[in-house]
């Protein structure tokens, strides 16, 4: 059976999957910021993309010249550095710290991998 907007008092919650059920109008906003949200994700996986081309570039010049595969005096510097860039652009710091972390953590475990290779 289908429902249509008319079926539902507002203060009944939508089923997740239901669009029908959804105010037309609410539902074309809903995918104008989805669409944008697509493309954002889109930026920040080809983003990635180029930043772990560049490391991997660190890490066989590390490899080459026997440096350690992370450097934590530069972390930190990368850590106050992207703070005080959230902050200024309304993100929370502390996500932007964990965010760079989870990244950072990542390509220490590709360095350390070219190193034994
Ligand atoms: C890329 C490097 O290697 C590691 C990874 C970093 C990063 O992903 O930004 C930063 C410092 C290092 O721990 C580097 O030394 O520049």
């Amino acid at each position: 059976m289908t429902h249509s907007t008319s079926d539902r008092t507002a203060d009944q919650p939508v089923t997740p999957g239901d669009t029908e059920s959804i105010d037309p109008a609410v539902f074309d906003e809903l995918t104008r910021l989805r669409e944008s949200i697509d493309n954002i994700d889109a930026a920040v996986v080809h983003m990635l993309a180029e930043r772990f081309k560049c490391t991997q570039q660190v890490g066989h010049l590390k490899a080459a010249h026997r440096l350690p595969p992370a450097d934590p005096a530069r972390e930190a510097r990368q850590i106050t550095r992207l703070r005080q860039l959230a902050e200024s652009a309304k993100l929370d710091p502390g996500f932007a710290e964990k965010l760079l972390n989870f990244i950072i953590a990542e390509v220490i475990r590709h360095h350390e991998t070219i190193a034994r290779s």
